[in-house]
Protein backbone atom coordinates (compact mmCIF):
# COMPACT_ATOMS: atom_id res chain seq x y z
CA UNK A 1 0.00 0.00 0.00
CA UNK A 2 1.39 3.43 -0.58
CA UNK A 3 1.88 5.68 2.04
CA UNK A 4 0.51 8.92 0.57
CA UNK A 5 -1.89 11.02 1.27
CA UNK A 6 -3.73 12.61 -1.83
CA UNK A 7 -6.20 15.60 -1.58
CA UNK A 8 -8.16 16.22 -4.95
CA UNK A 9 -10.51 19.23 -6.12
CA UNK A 10 -11.43 19.41 -2.43
CA UNK A 11 -14.22 21.79 -1.53
CA UNK A 12 -16.36 22.20 1.59
CA UNK A 13 -19.14 24.74 2.22
CA UNK A 14 -21.39 25.47 5.50
CA UNK A 15 -24.26 27.03 4.27
CA UNK A 16 -22.88 30.30 2.46
CA UNK A 17 -19.33 30.17 4.03
CA UNK A 18 -16.92 28.20 2.00
CA UNK A 19 -14.07 26.49 3.83
CA UNK A 20 -12.15 24.36 1.39
CA UNK A 21 -12.36 25.72 -2.17
CA UNK A 22 -11.09 22.90 -4.73
CA UNK A 23 -7.94 22.24 -2.42
CA UNK A 24 -5.21 19.85 -4.24
CA UNK A 25 -2.30 18.49 -2.57
CA UNK A 26 -0.21 15.55 -1.90
CA UNK A 27 1.95 14.53 1.43
CA UNK A 28 4.96 12.13 0.78
CA UNK A 29 6.59 9.69 3.30
CA UNK A 30 9.88 10.65 4.72
CA UNK A 31 9.25 14.01 5.27
CA UNK A 32 7.30 16.22 7.28
CA UNK A 33 4.86 18.84 5.79
CA UNK A 34 3.54 21.84 6.99
CA UNK A 35 -0.25 22.66 6.34
CA UNK A 36 -0.09 26.21 7.30
CA UNK A 37 -3.40 29.09 6.93
CA UNK A 38 -4.04 31.76 9.05
CA UNK A 39 -7.12 30.80 11.69
CA UNK A 40 -10.07 29.75 9.70
CA UNK A 41 -8.31 29.29 6.44
CA UNK A 42 -9.95 25.69 6.16
CA UNK A 43 -6.93 23.62 7.76
CA UNK A 44 -9.03 21.38 10.35
CA UNK A 45 -11.69 21.20 8.08
CA UNK A 46 -9.35 19.81 4.87
CA UNK A 47 -7.89 17.39 7.90
CA UNK A 48 -11.64 16.45 8.60
CA UNK A 49 -12.73 15.51 5.22
CA UNK A 50 -9.29 13.35 5.22
CA UNK A 51 -10.35 11.51 8.19
CA UNK A 52 -13.94 10.91 6.62
CA UNK A 53 -15.19 12.98 9.79
CA UNK A 54 -17.00 15.10 7.27
CA UNK A 55 -18.60 14.41 3.82
CA UNK A 56 -16.97 16.98 0.75
CA UNK A 57 -19.35 18.33 -1.37
CA UNK A 58 -17.00 17.89 -4.46
CA UNK A 59 -13.45 15.84 -4.74
CA UNK A 60 -11.49 13.24 -3.11
CA UNK A 61 -8.84 12.66 -0.41
CA UNK A 62 -7.38 9.13 0.06
CA UNK A 63 -5.05 7.42 2.22
CA UNK A 64 -2.81 4.77 0.54
CA UNK A 65 -5.01 5.35 -2.28
CA UNK A 66 -8.49 4.55 -0.81
CA UNK A 67 -10.85 6.53 1.25
CA UNK A 68 -10.26 6.69 4.91
CA UNK A 69 -13.43 5.08 5.94
CA UNK A 70 -12.89 1.92 3.44
CA UNK A 71 -9.84 1.24 4.91
CA UNK A 72 -9.45 -2.01 7.35
CA UNK A 73 -7.77 -1.13 10.26
CA UNK A 74 -7.53 2.49 9.60
CA UNK A 75 -5.46 2.94 12.54
CA UNK A 76 -2.48 1.21 11.34
CA UNK A 77 -2.14 3.09 8.27
CA UNK A 78 -3.31 6.42 9.55
CA UNK A 79 -2.71 7.89 12.76
CA UNK A 80 -4.44 11.52 13.74
CA UNK A 81 -4.70 13.65 17.02
CA UNK A 82 -7.03 16.74 15.81
CA UNK A 83 -8.68 18.05 19.09
CA UNK A 84 -6.67 16.86 22.32
CA UNK A 85 -8.73 18.10 24.73
CA UNK A 86 -11.52 15.47 23.86
CA UNK A 87 -11.41 13.11 26.46
CA UNK A 88 -13.65 12.52 29.56
CA UNK A 89 -11.24 14.33 32.52
CA UNK A 90 -12.09 11.25 34.75
CA UNK A 91 -10.97 9.02 32.35
CA UNK A 92 -7.82 7.72 33.36
CA UNK A 93 -4.60 7.87 30.35
CA UNK A 94 -3.93 4.29 30.19
CA UNK A 95 -7.75 3.18 30.22
CA UNK A 96 -8.09 6.15 27.53
CA UNK A 97 -5.60 4.47 25.28
CA UNK A 98 -6.56 0.97 26.10
CA UNK A 99 -10.22 1.70 25.42
CA UNK A 100 -8.55 3.05 22.19
CA UNK A 101 -6.94 -0.09 21.41
CA UNK A 102 -9.36 -2.75 22.11
CA UNK A 103 -11.48 -0.67 19.63
CA UNK A 104 -9.26 -0.81 16.85
CA UNK A 105 -7.90 -4.72 17.66
CA UNK A 106 -4.93 -3.79 18.66
CA UNK A 107 -2.33 -5.26 21.35
CA UNK A 108 -2.50 -3.69 25.14
CA UNK A 109 1.42 -3.75 24.95
CA UNK A 110 0.94 -1.19 22.35
CA UNK A 111 -0.68 1.38 25.26
CA UNK A 112 2.82 0.90 27.28
CA UNK A 113 4.63 1.20 24.70
CA UNK A 114 3.15 4.85 23.15
CA UNK A 115 3.27 5.99 27.22
CA UNK A 116 6.92 5.49 26.97
CA UNK A 117 7.11 7.30 23.49
CA UNK A 118 5.41 10.31 24.48
CA UNK A 119 6.65 10.78 28.38
CA UNK A 120 3.55 9.89 29.89
CA UNK A 121 4.63 6.29 31.95
CA UNK A 122 4.53 8.05 34.81
CA UNK A 123 1.03 9.59 35.10
CA UNK A 124 -0.51 7.17 32.89
CA UNK A 125 -2.78 5.89 35.87
CA UNK A 126 -3.85 9.33 36.42
CA UNK A 127 -6.94 10.89 35.51
CA UNK A 128 -6.99 13.16 32.08
CA UNK A 129 -9.17 16.08 34.16
CA UNK A 130 -5.85 16.68 36.03
CA UNK A 131 -3.60 16.92 33.07
CA UNK A 132 -1.95 20.30 31.48
CA UNK A 133 -2.30 21.46 28.23
CA UNK A 134 1.19 19.55 26.80
CA UNK A 135 0.57 16.41 28.56
CA UNK A 136 -2.87 16.17 27.13
CA UNK A 137 -1.30 16.92 23.65
CA UNK A 138 0.93 14.37 24.60
CA UNK A 139 -2.04 12.05 25.16
CA UNK A 140 -3.37 12.97 21.84
CA UNK A 141 0.16 12.18 19.92
CA UNK A 142 0.04 8.54 21.78
CA UNK A 143 -3.26 7.95 20.61
CA UNK A 144 -2.61 9.16 17.02
CA UNK A 145 0.91 6.80 17.56
CA UNK A 146 -1.19 3.88 18.76
CA UNK A 147 -1.25 1.52 15.55
CA UNK A 148 2.42 2.14 14.65
CA UNK A 149 0.96 3.94 11.21
CA UNK A 150 3.00 5.46 8.20
CA UNK A 151 0.84 7.81 7.89
CA UNK A 152 0.42 10.56 10.54
CA UNK A 153 -1.41 13.97 10.80
CA UNK A 154 -1.35 16.36 14.14
CA UNK A 155 -3.87 19.33 13.68
CA UNK A 156 -1.94 22.29 15.74
CA UNK A 157 0.12 19.84 17.88
CA UNK A 158 2.16 23.41 19.08
CA UNK A 159 -0.72 25.04 20.23
CA UNK A 160 -0.22 26.52 23.94
CA UNK A 161 2.90 24.57 24.43
CA UNK A 162 6.38 25.97 26.68
CA UNK A 163 9.63 25.62 24.88
CA UNK A 164 10.03 22.65 26.27
CA UNK A 165 7.77 21.04 24.79
CA UNK A 166 7.56 22.85 21.69
CA UNK A 167 11.20 21.15 21.29
CA UNK A 168 10.22 17.94 21.87
CA UNK A 169 7.04 18.04 19.32
CA UNK A 170 9.77 19.13 16.74
CA UNK A 171 11.88 16.38 17.37
CA UNK A 172 9.02 13.83 17.52
CA UNK A 173 7.76 14.87 13.93
CA UNK A 174 11.46 15.05 12.47
CA UNK A 175 11.85 11.70 13.77
CA UNK A 176 8.56 9.82 12.47
CA UNK A 177 10.19 11.23 9.19
CA UNK A 178 13.51 9.94 9.36
CA UNK A 179 11.72 6.74 9.96
CA UNK A 180 10.13 7.02 6.07
CA UNK A 181 6.18 8.09 7.39
CA UNK A 182 4.39 10.86 6.15
CA UNK A 183 3.88 12.95 8.41
CA UNK A 184 1.37 16.14 8.30
CA UNK A 185 1.56 19.16 10.69
CA UNK A 186 -0.86 22.11 10.36
CA UNK A 187 0.00 25.61 12.23
CA UNK A 188 -0.94 28.82 11.77
CA UNK A 189 1.94 30.19 12.65
CA UNK A 190 4.44 30.04 10.34
CA UNK A 191 7.52 29.95 12.23
CA UNK A 192 6.43 26.88 14.70
CA UNK A 193 7.37 25.14 11.63
CA UNK A 194 11.32 26.64 10.98
CA UNK A 195 13.33 23.45 11.21
CA UNK A 196 11.01 21.05 11.50
CA UNK A 197 8.65 20.82 8.11
CA UNK A 198 10.52 20.36 5.08
CA UNK A 199 7.75 21.08 2.45
CA UNK A 200 4.93 23.62 2.97
CA UNK A 201 1.37 23.32 1.84
CA UNK A 202 -0.04 26.85 2.48
CA UNK A 203 -3.54 27.94 2.46
CA UNK A 204 -5.40 30.71 2.70
CA UNK A 205 -9.81 31.61 3.01
CA UNK A 206 -9.47 27.37 1.23
CA UNK A 207 -7.41 27.98 -1.49
CA UNK A 208 -4.54 26.93 -2.15
CA UNK A 209 -1.10 29.41 -2.24
CA UNK A 210 1.55 27.57 -2.39
CA UNK A 211 3.12 23.70 -2.83
CA UNK A 212 6.70 23.84 -2.23
CA UNK A 213 10.03 22.49 -0.79
CA UNK A 214 10.85 25.25 2.31
CA UNK A 215 14.55 25.18 1.18
CA UNK A 216 12.92 26.30 -2.54
CA UNK A 217 10.43 29.35 -0.53
CA UNK A 218 13.69 30.39 1.54
CA UNK A 219 15.70 30.64 -1.37
CA UNK A 220 13.19 32.55 -3.04
CA UNK A 221 13.24 34.98 -0.52
CA UNK A 222 16.14 35.17 0.87
CA UNK A 223 17.36 38.23 -1.18
CA UNK A 224 20.78 38.96 -2.35
CA UNK A 225 21.83 41.53 0.34
CA UNK A 226 24.81 41.32 1.99
CA UNK A 227 25.59 42.55 5.39
CA UNK A 228 28.95 44.26 6.93
CA UNK A 229 30.21 44.67 9.87
CA UNK A 230 32.29 47.45 10.50
CA UNK A 231 33.19 50.41 13.24
CA UNK A 232 34.06 52.80 10.21
CA UNK A 233 29.98 52.64 9.44
CA UNK A 234 29.74 56.03 7.44
CA UNK A 235 33.43 55.40 5.36
CA UNK A 236 31.87 52.09 4.47
CA UNK A 237 28.63 53.07 3.31
CA UNK A 238 30.40 56.49 0.69
CA UNK A 239 33.05 54.22 -0.44
CA UNK A 240 30.85 51.12 -1.46
CA UNK A 241 27.94 53.37 -2.99
CA UNK A 242 30.83 55.04 -4.99
CA UNK A 243 31.55 51.79 -6.36
CA UNK A 244 27.79 51.72 -7.38
CA UNK A 245 26.14 49.27 -4.47
CA UNK A 246 23.04 50.27 -2.41
CA UNK A 247 23.55 50.95 0.80
CA UNK A 248 21.81 51.38 4.35
CA UNK A 249 22.52 51.64 7.77
CA UNK A 250 21.96 48.54 9.28
CA UNK A 251 21.99 49.20 12.96
CA UNK A 252 25.08 49.86 15.27
CA UNK A 253 28.29 48.85 13.43
CA UNK A 254 26.63 47.60 10.33
CA UNK A 255 25.42 48.04 6.97
CA UNK A 256 23.18 46.31 4.40
CA UNK A 257 24.40 46.32 1.20
CA UNK A 258 22.86 45.21 -2.11
CA UNK A 259 23.35 44.98 -5.88
CA UNK A 260 27.40 44.16 -5.32
CA UNK A 261 28.33 40.10 -4.90
CA UNK A 262 30.40 39.99 -1.22
CA UNK A 263 33.42 39.63 -2.84
CA UNK A 264 33.50 42.52 -4.67
CA UNK A 265 32.59 44.33 -1.18
CA UNK A 266 35.75 42.79 0.71
CA UNK A 267 37.47 44.09 -2.46
CA UNK A 268 36.50 47.38 -2.28
CA UNK A 269 36.02 47.54 1.57
CA UNK A 270 40.00 46.69 1.24
CA UNK A 271 41.15 48.49 -1.28
CA UNK A 272 39.81 51.65 0.23
CA UNK A 273 41.50 50.82 3.53
CA UNK A 274 38.05 50.47 5.62
CA UNK A 275 38.50 47.81 8.24
CA UNK A 276 35.62 45.61 8.81
CA UNK A 277 34.99 42.12 10.70
CA UNK A 278 32.28 40.36 8.95
CA UNK A 279 30.46 39.85 5.69
CA UNK A 280 27.38 37.57 6.10
CA UNK A 281 24.47 37.14 3.51
CA UNK A 282 21.19 37.12 4.24
CA UNK A 283 18.89 34.45 4.71
CA UNK A 284 15.43 34.85 4.85
CA UNK A 285 13.57 33.68 8.17
CA UNK A 286 10.41 30.88 6.83
CA UNK A 287 8.08 33.90 8.58
CA UNK A 288 9.95 36.20 6.44
CA UNK A 289 9.48 33.97 3.47
CA UNK A 290 5.67 33.33 4.45
CA UNK A 291 4.85 37.24 4.89
CA UNK A 292 6.45 37.25 1.07
CA UNK A 293 4.12 34.78 -0.13
CA UNK A 294 1.63 36.12 1.50
CA UNK A 295 1.61 39.76 1.16
CA UNK A 296 -0.86 39.79 -2.10
CA UNK A 297 -3.14 37.38 -0.55
CA UNK A 298 -6.14 38.85 0.89
CA UNK A 299 -7.77 36.73 3.90
CA UNK A 300 -10.21 39.07 4.68
CA UNK A 301 -13.53 37.60 5.26
CA UNK A 302 -15.62 38.15 2.23
CA UNK A 303 -13.37 40.09 0.43
N1 LIG B 1 -19.06 22.86 11.48
C1 LIG B 1 -18.97 24.08 10.94
N2 LIG B 1 -20.06 24.84 10.75
C2 LIG B 1 -19.99 26.07 10.18
N3 LIG B 1 -18.84 26.64 9.78
C3 LIG B 1 -17.70 25.96 9.96
C4 LIG B 1 -17.71 24.65 10.54
N4 LIG B 1 -16.41 24.21 10.57
C5 LIG B 1 -15.67 25.19 10.04
N5 LIG B 1 -16.43 26.25 9.67
C6 LIG B 1 -15.94 27.48 9.03
O1 LIG B 1 -15.09 27.12 7.97
C7 LIG B 1 -13.95 27.98 7.90
C8 LIG B 1 -12.67 27.17 8.03
O2 LIG B 1 -12.54 26.69 9.36
P1 LIG B 1 -11.39 25.71 9.84
O3 LIG B 1 -11.65 25.40 11.29
O4 LIG B 1 -11.26 24.59 8.90
O5 LIG B 1 -10.11 26.64 9.72
P2 LIG B 1 -8.67 26.44 10.33
O6 LIG B 1 -7.72 26.85 9.27
O7 LIG B 1 -8.52 25.09 10.91
O8 LIG B 1 -8.64 27.52 11.47
P3 LIG B 1 -8.08 27.43 12.98
O9 LIG B 1 -6.60 27.62 12.85
O10 LIG B 1 -8.77 28.59 13.63
O11 LIG B 1 -8.50 26.10 13.52
C9 LIG B 1 -14.12 29.00 9.00
O12 LIG B 1 -14.70 30.16 8.43
C10 LIG B 1 -15.08 28.33 9.95
O13 LIG B 1 -15.84 29.29 10.66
Amino acid sequence: METTIEVRGLRKSYGSAVAVDDLTFGVAPGRVTGFVGPNGAGKTTTLRLILGLDRPDAGTALVGGRPYLSLRGPMRHLGAMLDASAVHPARRARDHLLWMAHAAGLPARRVDEVLDQVGLASVARKAVGGFSLGMRQRLGIAGALLGDPPMLIFDEPVNGLDPEGVRWIRELLRSLAAEGRAVLVSSHLMGELEDTADHLVVIGRGRLVADTPVETLLAAASDDRVVVRTDRRRDAMTVLSRAGATVASGGPGQVTVSGLPAERIAAVLTGEGVPFTGLAGHRASLEEAYMELTRDVDYRENA
